[in-house]
């Protein structure tokens, strides 16, 4: 596809809204505001602060004179409202019509079954996207390869992209890096909470907090070491950290053991919300 490929956004909330603002910002995405058709009866603010600025075409409900030169829907709706959106689209994509799909736990057989045979790439990314330092993971069906080239593209202004070629692994990269970013937060609400549990004022407790994970992740970012590594250079032997550190890796497995009972419950949701009836 050229570099004026037709886009409809469908969804444009956290995820779609984020995805947009990188398009517009990153020329190397190829999408000129020109190219877009936003489809949200209830765009966020920050869409709709770009459809004035870059007065783009917006829409809550498309039709099929809007959509006919459409190459590529983004589907960014939360799987709830899937069936009535597919009910709403499915009648009016034309036939050439690709599908990047963002939605958590939506196979691509679902997909195919309500929008029909084409070509579909399922995509995770998170909410980092919305600063380019998300990352993502896509699977294409056997149709969708013509439009992995394109998908990276688009998916590449909100960070790394990977691609498998199992789909089951899409609901791991869901687990780990789509519903990540949250696990970080609570980290820095608890480390915050236990901060001032010590007596710490509350807006210096929560400001230690969320520096700590804002340095540490660049520390990771700025580093060629492993997280074990650079958790070592931390862990002073008989010190504080290690004195930490052996209640967070004691009893039962400690928060290593926790995480992956976190994730696994991630990824068996991912699973349900696939084979889940309609309206759940
Ligand atoms: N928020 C996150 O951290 C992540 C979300 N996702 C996936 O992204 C998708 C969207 O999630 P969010 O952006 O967080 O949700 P959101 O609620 O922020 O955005 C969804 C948007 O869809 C719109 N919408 C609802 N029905 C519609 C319809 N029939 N036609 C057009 N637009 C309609 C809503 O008005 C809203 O603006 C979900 O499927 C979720 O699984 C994936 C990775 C991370
Ligand atoms: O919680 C969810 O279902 C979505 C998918 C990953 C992050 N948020």
């Amino acid at each position: 596809m050229s570099k004026s490929t037709k886009i409809a956004l469908i969804g444009a909330g956290n995820m779609g809204g984020a995805l947009v603002a990188g398009w517009l910002r990153t020329k190397r995405s190829g999408v000129t505001p020109q190219d877009l058709i936003i489809i949200d009866p209830a765009p966020s603010d920050v869409v709709q602060a770009l459809i004035e600025q870059y007065q783009l075409r917006h829409v809550a409900t498309a039709t099929a004179k809007l959509l006919a030169e459409i190459d590529l829907a983004v589907l960014a709706v939360k799987p709830q409202a899937l069936e009535k959106t597919a009910a709403e689209l499915a009648p009016q994509l034309p036939a050439q019509c690709a599908i990047l799909s963002l939605m958590a736990g939506i196979t691509m057989t679902r997909l195919t079954t309500l929008f029909g045979d084409r070509p579909v790439v399922r995509a995770m990314s998170n909410t980092a996207a919305a600063l380019g330092a998300g990352i993502s993971v896509c699977v294409a069906n056997d149709a969708g390869s013509a439009i992995e080239t394109l998908a990276t593209r688009l998916l590449k202004v909100a960070g790394p992209v990977e691609w498998v070629n199992d789909e089951r692994l899409i609901g791991a990269a869901t687990a780990v890096s789509g519903s990540g970013p949250a696990y970080v937060f609570l980290l820095a609400e608890a480390l915050a909470g236990a901060g001032f549990a010590e007596g710490l004022p509350r807006e210096l407790a929560d400001k230690l907090a969320r520096q700590t994970i804002i340095g540490a992740g660049a520390l990771l970012a700025g580093s060629d070491k492993t997280p074990q590594e650079l958790r070592r250079s931390v862990t002073s032997p008989g010190g504080t950290t290690q004195a930490a550190i052996d209640v967070l890796m004691g009893g039962g497995g400690g928060l290593p053991e926790l995480v992956r009972q976190a994730v696994s419950a991630a990824e068996r949701r991912s699973r349900q919300m696939g084979a889940e009836p309609p309206g759940r």
